[in-house]
């Protein structure tokens, strides 16, 4: 999904990284091919376990690709990275800041740090809004807030490009539609900006072109809408007794529509709820529950992933345990600003 002029932010072309493990190698990413356009903000999606973190440690340099080509902003990276890197800035793990000190001191340490001009510090901070609270000490911030105060790091050097990987993770609704607000406005100034997440309700509102991912290959990509729309129309949810369940399944096949079973109910494809319940009640079926579910991202996303993660969405392996871990590791203010600083700060060791 180039621009007019063919320009992308991100691509990837057959990328493959593995990890050695005890017992053998485990794939990161597998050949994956990824372009994201520029401007905007781009959703990489997939469940746990799928390679999003692992491909952007390899756009940003903190992880050896073992095959394949990417390129930021047409660099070559990691070879290239110093050339771009002024143009990225990134939120790979949890930052660090100093508890004690406010978000402006905190913020003026790290431009001081990466040679960010000190006038922008107050201007980033206002882009998240965060300008009435500049002066009060980091530790008093809600999790919320701790993490607009990362997103304003990132931000000191003015880059073209953002990528935030599960900027939402551990924050209750109201930081998570303040991140959203955040990212979408970041777009709307014409940055570009590559958000990786598993929730899809939040990447659906926010997000103008998405790419998804399962096992570390691509599955889909394309605008929201298009992703959307190829799901076809709306489906008729029926919730029936369970004896019910079977004579249902045959008399609306037998008139044409297309039936699947979900858990007690039956998902009845492209048909209006009014023509199924009649359909049921003329031969004396009666529905309990009849729901018009419109296709959305879940839906897509699941349709294409739910046979990649074992144990379903939720799934967290030792791999979570890890970053957790790595977290604790970091030191320093404003640990997650550009790529720079992220090198700097995210000590989460490769395997391989
Ligand atoms: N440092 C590492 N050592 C060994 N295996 C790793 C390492 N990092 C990632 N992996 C493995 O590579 C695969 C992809 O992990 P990755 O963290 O990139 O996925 P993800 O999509 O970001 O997952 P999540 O949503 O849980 O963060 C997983 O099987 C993971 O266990």
């Amino acid at each position: 999904m180039p621009t007019a002029d063919g320009e992308l932010a991100i691509e990837t072309r057959g990328l493959r990284k593995t990890y050695r493990s005890v017992r053998g190698r485990r794939v990161g990413v597998e050949g994956l091919d990824l372009q994201v356009p520029v401007g905007g903000v781009h959703g990489f999606l997939g469940p746990n376990g799928s390679g999003k973190t692992t491909t952007i440690r390899m756009l940003l340099g903190l992880v050896r690709p073992d095959r394949g080509t990417a390129s930021i902003f047409g660099h070559d990276v990691p070879r290239h990275l110093p050339d771009v890197v002024g143009r990225v800035g990134a939120i790979v793990e949890s930052p660090k800041f100093f508890p004690a000190f406010s978000a402006r001191a905190n913020l003026r340490l790290l431009a001081d740090g990466i040679g960010a001009p000190r006038e922008r510090v107050d201007a980033v901070i206002d882009q998240v809004g965060l300008s009435g609270r500049a002066k009060d000490r980091y530790r008093t911030y809600s999790l919320g807030m701790k993490q607009r105060l990362a997103i304003a790091a990132t931000l000191l050097k003015d880059p073209d490009l953002l990528i935030f990987d599960e900027p939402t993770n551990g924050l209750d609704p109201a930081g998570i539609h303040e991140i959203r607000r955040t990212m979408r406005g970041l777009g709307d100034q014409g940055k570009t900006v590559l958000v990786s997440s598993h929730i899809l309700a939040e990447v659906e509102q926010i997000a103008d072109t998405v790419s998804i991912v399962a096992r570390g290959r691509l599955v889909a990509s394309g605008s929201v809408a298009e992703l959307i729309g190829g799901q076809g129309g709306p489906a008729v949810r029926v919730g029936l007794a369970a004896d019910d369940v079977a004579i249902a399944t045959s008399l609306l096949t037998s008139r044409g529509l297309v039936v699947r079973r979900e858990d007690d109910a039956l998902l009845v494809d492209g048909a209006d709820a009014a023509t199924v319940n009649r359909m049921l009640g003329e031969q004396g079926v009666w529905a309990g529950e009849l729901t018009v579910r419109r296709a959305d991202l879940e839906s897509v996303f699941l349709g294409l992933t739910q046979h990649e993660v074992p144990g379903g969405r939720d799934h967290r392996g030792g791999r979570r345990r890890r970053k957790e871990e790595a977290r604790d590791t970091t030191s320093g203010a404003g640990a997650a600003s550009g790529p720079g600083a992220a090198v700097a700060s995210t000590t989460m060791g490769e395997d391989a």
